[in-house]
Parts: structure tokens; C-alpha cells; sequence
């Protein structure tokens, strides 16, 4: 039972509505002027406050601004007869739970009460994202998994010398971000850090783009012009999606790190760049190799040091710290006040398959935070959003229904360690139907340890 104060000054809407959620067991309070609602919420604390715009003393956007302002936790439902966006876009910036237009309908008001209550309910009951995130800054790595501790250390190594690093990983995994951290933490931190991404200039231009071209050295080169190498000085060189580099650019590209000198296209002077290399790809350059696509001197002398970015599938303990980072990073960008998530939302994060990885993860908070109405993110809004993914990256033909199901079975045991009882809780169905599950679709741990 919750207490709700309505104020309206039109009679039959407070006594019909006073009689309606009576009737679902709600202690409801009745006030027709702004004033008189004003002395009954300071009275009474309501839990959900119905209120009108157009009241006879006073404007329903001030009561709804001053009951936010106050200490009081109540969700302010908006009813109105007149739409206007101004006023629909004032009321939601205010702070309202929701919008609704008269005449009223039975539902929409249960529907509203109900889903208030229950954001009212995970913001008391859930404790805030952990404050120690507060600093989120784009060029921190969040994980405390196995494998993203052996990443820094590695990057605690790298950051000492000079040598090149290639970064592999699926798209999303946090590459970019891996050699921002490493030029960061490296003693020529001051100098520039220049990404080049190869797949994105068109072949003609990325000859120019990596070694600078001198005025008059083709068509439309009407100015001498650096290339990202010069531009890089002392500091770092981070080519991203290098497997995209041309086959003709690559003996080039060799070239200048072996003799660490080049020249502009068009020019006749040697220059030199100590510039760090780090490149990054989202290909398995071995295979391009052996097709033929890659030169294998290059890749020999790239993949010296290689670093690993995992897919979050094979991290999924660090989703819960992603997770609230995330939320402390996109209320600092968007000025947000969202710092929960209701229970059961995490177990869904983590049984998600992310194919899009981090970038897909953090793409998804941010659209939870933006469609969230209080201080929660809700279940039913991540499945939402979830859903709507799923059915983007998968495509209305490539996953079957088995398919998904074995694929989710998959990664809650995963992120539960293998533990089949707590895996069949999360998944809602018995233990032996889980296992039947398991031999039926041949799931096998991705480890040993996962045993
Ligand atoms: N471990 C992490 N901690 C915090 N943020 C992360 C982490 N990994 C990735 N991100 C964030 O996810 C987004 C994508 O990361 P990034 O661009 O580095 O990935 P990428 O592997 O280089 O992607 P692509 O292959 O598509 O170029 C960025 O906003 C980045 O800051």
C-alpha cells in the first residue's frame, strides 16, 4: 500500500480517482488548489503525487519543482488536458515520473502509479554506484579480471621502452584506449599521441596521411602538408585497423621502422621520427599472412610485443565495474542523476552476448540512462534495449532460437564459474533441465578452471 496525494481542481477527476486507487489498496489523499496539495505533501510525504498543470492558485510546474527540491523521494505524475511540447518537455526536466494527458485512463494511471512505486522501491532499497569511480576519465581501463591485470602489467613493462606493441582484439574491446593508457604512463607523456585510423582514408590518401607530402606532389596538393608519423615526433603513432593497410603501403611502412627514416610523397629529403608504433587490428594477421594479404616481415615485426584485449565474454566478472563506471562516466557527460541499477539487472548484463563488447555495453547504459525516469535503471528497460540490440546485431535470419538458448546457457555458467545450481537459479528452470540442456547442446567449459 502506497500513500498518494492528488491535487486537481476538477471534482470528478479527485473523487474518481480517489476511488480507483483506493480500491487497489492505496491510502490516497485530495487537495484542489496548489497551496492546499503544497500543505499535504509536507504533512504527509506521499510516496506518488498526481498533479494537475492548470490549477486555480498556482502553476503545477512550480508545485512540481518545489516537491523536488524538497528532501522528499515522491514521483510526481503530470495529468493535464492541454498538451503542449513546451510545457511536456518543462514537466520531464522538472523531474517528472510521467506525463499524462486527460481524459484519463484507468490503465495508463495504474501503469504509471505502479511503475513509480517501483522505482521508488530499487531507489531505496539499492546502494549507490560505488563512489570510487567518481574520477571516470576516458583514458582509465576498468577490470580486475585475470587477464585484464596481465594487460597492465604488460603495460607497466611497455611504458619503460620504446619498442612497437600490436594490439588484437575484437572491436570494442578497448584497443585504442589500451595505447592512450600505455603513452600515458610512458616518460614522453608530453609529446603527441596521433591515431591514424587506416580503414577509414581512402588508399590514395593514406600514403600522404602516414609520411606527409611536399606542395605540387599530386593533384590538389597545393600546400606541404606533415604526415601523422612527423606530427608524432617523440610521442606515439596508433594505427588503428592496420590489417586494412594497403599491401603497396606496407613494405613502406617497413621500411621507415627499420631505418626509422622516410620521405614526404613528392619530397627528396630522408627525415626521421623516433615515434613509438602501436598498432591495432581487429583481424588475425597470421591468417592474413598466410593468404598472402599481409607482409610477414611486418607482422614478425609488429607482433614482438602483442597484446590481447579480451572480449568481455571472457571477463565477465569485470561487467559489474564496467557497469558502474560507466553510469558515474555518463551522469558526469550528460548531467545526469542516474546512480543505480535494480536488482537482477547486473545477472542480465552478464548473460548478455556483447558482440559489440565495451563500446557496445557503455552504448547501452547510455540509452538506459537517457530513457531512465528516476534514479534507477529498471529491468524491463535493459531487456527493452537489449532486445532491440539482439535483434540489430543478429539479423532476422543468422541466430535460430536453439541457437540463443544454447548461447545464453553458455555464458551464464561461465559467469558463474560452472556452477550449475546457481546458473539454473539465474536462468529459472530446474537443475536437471539445465544439464539435460548441456548435453543436449554440448556446452563444455571455455577453461579447465571453469570446471
Ligand atoms: N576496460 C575498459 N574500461 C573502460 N572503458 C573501456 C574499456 N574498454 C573499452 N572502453 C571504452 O569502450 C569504448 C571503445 O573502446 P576502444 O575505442 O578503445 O575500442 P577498440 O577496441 O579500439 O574499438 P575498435 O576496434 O572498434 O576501434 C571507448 O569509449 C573506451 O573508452
Amino acid at each position: 500500500m502506497a500513500k498518494i496525494l492528488l491535487i486537481d481542481d476538477e471534482y470528478s477527476i479527485l473523487e474518481s480517482l480517489d476511488m480507483f486507487l483506493s480500491e487497489k489498496g492505496h491510502h490516497v489523499f485530495k487537495a484542489a488548489t496548489g497551496k492546499e496539495g503544497l500543505g499535504l505533501f509536507r504533512q504527509h510525504r506521499p510516496d506518488v503525487v498526481i498533479l494537475d498543470i492548470r490549477l486555480p492558485d498556482l502553476n503545477g510546474l512550480d508545485i512540481l519543482s518545489e516537491m523536488q527540491e524538497s528532501e522528499a523521494a515522491a514521483k510526481v505524475i503530470m495529468i493535464t488536458a492541454f498538451q503542449d511540447m513546451e510545457t511536456t518537455i518543462q514537466a520531464m526536466k522538472r523531474g517528472a515520473y510521467d506525463y499524462i494527458l486527460k481524459p484519463l485512463d484507468a490503465d495508463e494511471v495504474e501503469k504509471a502509479v505502479e511503475q513509480s512505486l517501483e522505482v521508488l522501491k530499487a531507489e531505496q532499497d539499492i546502494p549507490c554506484a560505488e563512489d570510487a569511480e567518481k574520477t571516470a576519465s576516458s583514458d582509465v581501463i576498468i577490470g580486475k579480471s585475470e587477464k585484464m591485470l596481465e594487460i597492465f602489467k604488460m603495460i607497466g613493462l611497455l611504458c619503460q621502452n620504446r619498442a612497437p606493441v600490436l594490439i588484437q582484439g575484437e572491436t570494442g574491446t578497448g584497443k585504442e584506449l589500451i595505447a592512450r593508457v600505455i603513452h600515458q604512463n610512458s616518460p614522453y607523456n608530453e609529446e603527441p599521441f596521433v591515431t591514424l585510423d587506416c580503414s577509414a582514408v581512402v588508399e590514395t590518401l593514406l600514403e600522404s596521411e602516414l609520411f606527409g607530402h611536399e606542395k605540387g606532389a599530386f593533384t590538389g596538393a597545393t600546400h606541404k602538408n606533415k604526415g601523422k608519423i612527423e606530427v608524432a615526433g617523440k610521442g606515439t603513432l596508433f594505427l588503428d585497423e592496420m590489417g586494412e593497410l594497403p599491401l603497396s603501403l606496407q613494405g613502406k611502412f617497413l621500411g621507415f621502422l627499420q631505418r626509422r627514416e622516410f620521405m614526404r610523397v613528392g619530397g627528396h629529403q630522408v627525415l626521421n621520427s623516433r615515434c613509438r608504433i602501436i598498432a591495432a587490428t581487429n583481424r588475425d594477421l597470421a591468417v592474413m599472412v598466410r593468404h598472402g594479404r599481409f607482409k610477414e616481415d611486418l607482422y614478425y615485426r609488429l607482433k614482438v610485443v602483442t597484446i590481447y584485449a579480451p572480449p568481455l565474454r571472457e571477463r565477465l566478472s569485470d561487467i559489474p565495474l564496467l557497469a558502474d563506471y560507466f553510469l558515474q562516466k555518463i551522469n558526469n557527460e550528460l548531467g545526469a542523476e542516474v546512480s543505480k541499477f535494480q536488482h537482477g539487472v547486473m545477472d542480465r548484463l552478464m548473460t548478455h552476448p556483447w558482440t559489440g563488447n565495451v563500446r557496445e555495453l557503455e552504448n547501452a547504459l547510455v540509452e538506459a540512462v537517457v530513457r531512465s525516469r528516476g534514479k534507477v535503471i529498471l529491468l524491463e528497460a535493459i531487456e527493452k534495449i537489449l532486445g532491440t540490440y539482439a535483434l540489430q546485431s543478429e539479423g532476422p535470419s543468422s541466430y535460430s532460437l536453439s541457437g540463443v538458448e544454447k548461447h545464453h546457457i553458455q555464458n551464464t555458467l561461465s559467469c558463474v564459474n560452472w556452477n550449475r545450481t546457481k546458473a539454473s537459479r539465474m536462468l529459472g528452470i530446474s537443475l536437471p533441465t539445465l544439464r539435460s540442456k548441456i548435453r543436449k547442446y554440448g556446452i563444455v567449459p571455455h577453461k579447465e578452471t571453469e570446471l
